[in-house]
């Protein structure tokens, strides 16, 4: 089963140190979310992500509705069993690719129809459907079908929105047929506060296991991100998971731990890896710099990753130009273990009082790029 429990509160922030534990294992917060989106976490094996400190990856309803299909992640038991991934998986519903991923035919209050980004063959998904892919997928953690509001967005456009997200996660609760799998519902509103208010309010009369902030990382200023997150944050039970969806860069997450929210997950860190950009705890840098090339220096001295542990810059570098496809491992493999090093540290520093002065010391670090 599903359960929640907050081990330690920091007394100068938000910030929250807990404990989720679901079928397949438990998971320690604040954590991020590794992306899988087609069933792997890219260039990475589950013994990668073990080793790199994962306890739960996402994959998203969309693209495993595609491609393989429902037919074929139930022959395999689902997906964690079909990927050989032991520990929690959480699925996003669909609403944010289809609305953003696919050619959008129609929406309407029932939901969306649209072409596969794929094959171009003409598909279906409303909150019903979404929760039977989640359900053939097996996840731990479910999220609720819901347009994520695109920005900027008008009030009334913000409104209407708003209210049919709330319809759309009562529908998918009511389909829901897996007691062993948890509902989020996912909270939207632009950044009208409150819109916010409402949506929460809506979600929370329903009741979900646990809360997402949608609608954000989508174009709007950092600054009204942080402003709208920590707001939302506020509306939400302190005894329920908070997720921020899409976010984001290592300081957004260390400032949004600090204004309530307990789960990350964003491509950055894979994607950038296979593009050469690489993270460290005094900024990020592309591994293809020229001055790189007698580099015998880690990627990150203070990293304990496979990758800092046996390879230099010099290395990295070679393999990027040269196009091998090892770099995108090993650079993956760092850059994941990176992120969940910021969350487990900051963790770490919530149980010892200390999570203020840990994030201002890391958003100090994180500015100046070596
Ligand atoms: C990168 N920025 C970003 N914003 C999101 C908002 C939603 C959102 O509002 N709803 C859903 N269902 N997913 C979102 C996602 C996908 C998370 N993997 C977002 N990603
Ligand atoms: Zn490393």
């Amino acid at each position: 089963m599903f359960s929640f429990d907050i081990e330690y509160k920091d007394s100068e922030t938000s910030a929250r140190a807990g404990r989720i534990k679901t079928p397949h294992g438990e998971i320690e917060t604040p954590i991020f979310m590794p992306v899988g989106t087609v069933g792997s976490v890219k260039a990475l094996s589950p013994e990668d992500l073990n080793n790199a400190g994962a306890q739960i990856i996402l994959g998203n309803t969309y693209h495993l509705y595609l491609r393989p299909g429902t037919e074929v992640l139930k022959h395999f038991g689902g997906l964690a069993a079909f990927s050989s991934w032991n520990k929690p998986t959480l699925t996003d519903s669909g609403g944010f690719q289809v609305f953003s991923l696919a050619e959008l035919n129609k929406i309407t209050e029932d939901g969306v129809s649209f072409k596969s980004h794929l094959d171009g063959s003409s598909l279906y998904l409303n909150p019903e459907k979404s929760i039977e892919i989640q359900e053939a997928i097996g996840s731990d953690i479910i999220m609720s079908f819901d347009e994520c509001i695109p920005y900027p967005a008008t009030y009334e456009y913000v409104k209407n929105s708003v209210d049919r997200t709330a319809r759309w996660a009562l529908r998918g609760k009511n389909a829901k047929k897996r007691d062993e799998q948890a509902l989020f519902g996912i909270v939207q509103g632009g950044i009208y506060e409150d819109m916010r208010k409402r949506s929460a309010e809506q979600l929370t009369s329903i009741g979900f296991d646990g809360y997402s902030i949608g609608g954000l990382s989508v174009g709007e200023e950092i600054s009204t991100m942080y402003e709208i997150c920590g707001y939302t944050a506020s509306l939400l039970p302190q005894d329920k998971p908070r997720y921020l969806m899409g976010v984001g860069t290592p300081e957004d997450i260390l400032t949004c731990i600090g204004l309530g929210v307990d789960m990350f997950d964003c491509v950055m860190p894979t994607r950038n890896a296979r593009n050469g950009t690489l993270f460290t705890s005094s900024g990020k840098f592309s591994i293809k710099r020229a001055d790189l090339a007698f580099s015998d220096e880690k990627i990150d001295e203070n990293c304990s990753c496979y990758t800092c542990r046996n390879f230099s810059r010099g290395y990295l570098r070679h393999l990027y130009k040269a196009g091998e496809i090892l770099a995108l491992r090993l650079n993956s493999i760092h850059n994941i273990s990176f992120y969940l090093s910021i969350v487990k540290n900051s963790r770490n520093a919530v149980k010892e009082g200390k999570f203020k002065s840990f994030q201002q010391e890391m958003l100090y670090r994180l500015k100046n790029n070596n």
